[in-house]
């Protein structure tokens, strides 16, 4: 993958290592994100999937003690996202994330949708309404809430609340948006449209996904990343991750053999 050729890398992690203390709980992650796809982190518990993912978008700068050495090349802009320069605030308006749990602020569906627009400084009520009603449509929410945004969020069922937080990602038009195991606390119907709008969304985002669930990787990503004891074990295509293996740990942990 290069810049400037049909695939396009979106972001470029080189050389990272990341230390909660003095744990270092990755090594030498090497990663390119292609834009405009799913890409998905795999592994066993602890192995470091949500750690890496938490990078992208400086969420350990929220933990004292936390520390990065390495690089997130950020492109077109070619930015290093870990540089001490870069305001981790406007990092996460860039690179936005959706957790495992949906946590809707308890404020009214409306208010959850502007809340990153209002921290942007939007004040002007027509385009608060035109960009909230955007997201909502984009989260395929819209329908389903458009007569009662003024209800709280946390009226809205479980599956409708994790779409509610995606639409309050997208409202201020992040570049990715991260997935921490995203669907893991819903019923199979909800995770389907949760699925279904993944891939919606990377038309217009580049998408970073942490999953328990293989079939979920198989079914929503283009390329998987295997993680072990905080290292890259092996990155490729999907199919070829769960079909062809080239690294023996890979192999054990997708037909179940990982102990
Ligand atoms: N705040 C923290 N302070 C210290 N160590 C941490 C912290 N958060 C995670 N760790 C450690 O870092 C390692 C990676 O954790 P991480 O949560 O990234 O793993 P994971 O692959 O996402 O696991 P899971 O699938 O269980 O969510 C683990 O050994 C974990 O105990």
């Amino acid at each position: 993958m290069s810049q400037g050729t049909e695939r396009s890398v979106k972001a470029e992690v080189k050389n990272l290592d990341f230390y909660y203390g003095d744990f270092k709980a990755l090594k030498a992650i090497n990663l390119e994100v292609e834009a405009n796809e799913v890409t998905a982190l795999i592994g066993p518990s602890g192995c470091g999937k949500s750690t890496l993912l938490r990078c992208f978008n400086r969420m350990h700068d929220l933990y004292p003690g936390s520390r990065y050495d390495g690089e997130i090349r950020l492109y077109p802009d070619n930015v290093n996202l870990l540089a001490k320069d870069i305001d981790p605030v406007e990092t996460r308006i860039r690179i936005g994330m959706v957790f495992q749990k949906p946590n809707p602020f308890p404020k009214s569906i409306f208010e959850n949708v502007a809340y990153g627009l209002r921290i942007l400084g939007e004040k002007r009520r027509a385009v608060l309404q035109e960009k909230v009603e955007k997201a909502l449509r984009d989260a395929a929410l819209w329908d389903e809430v458009k007569d009662r945004l003024d209800n709280l969020a946390t009226s809205l069922s479980g599956g409708q609340q994790q779409r509610l937080c995606i639409a309050r990602t997208l409202a201020t038009e992040p570049e990715i948006v991260l997935f921490d195991e995203p669907t893991s606390a819903l019923d199979p119907i909800a995770t389907a449209s949760i699925e279904e709008l993944i891939m919606e969304l990377k038309n217009a985002v580049t998408i970073l996904i942490v999953t328990h669930n293989m079939q979920q990787a198989g079914r929503i990503s283009k390329h998987t990343a295997f993680m072990y004891l905080g290292e890259l074990v092996e990155f490729g295509e999907t199919d070829q991750i769960f079909t062809r293996p080239r690294n023996q740990q890979t192999e054990n942990y997708i037909t179940g053999r990982f102990g």
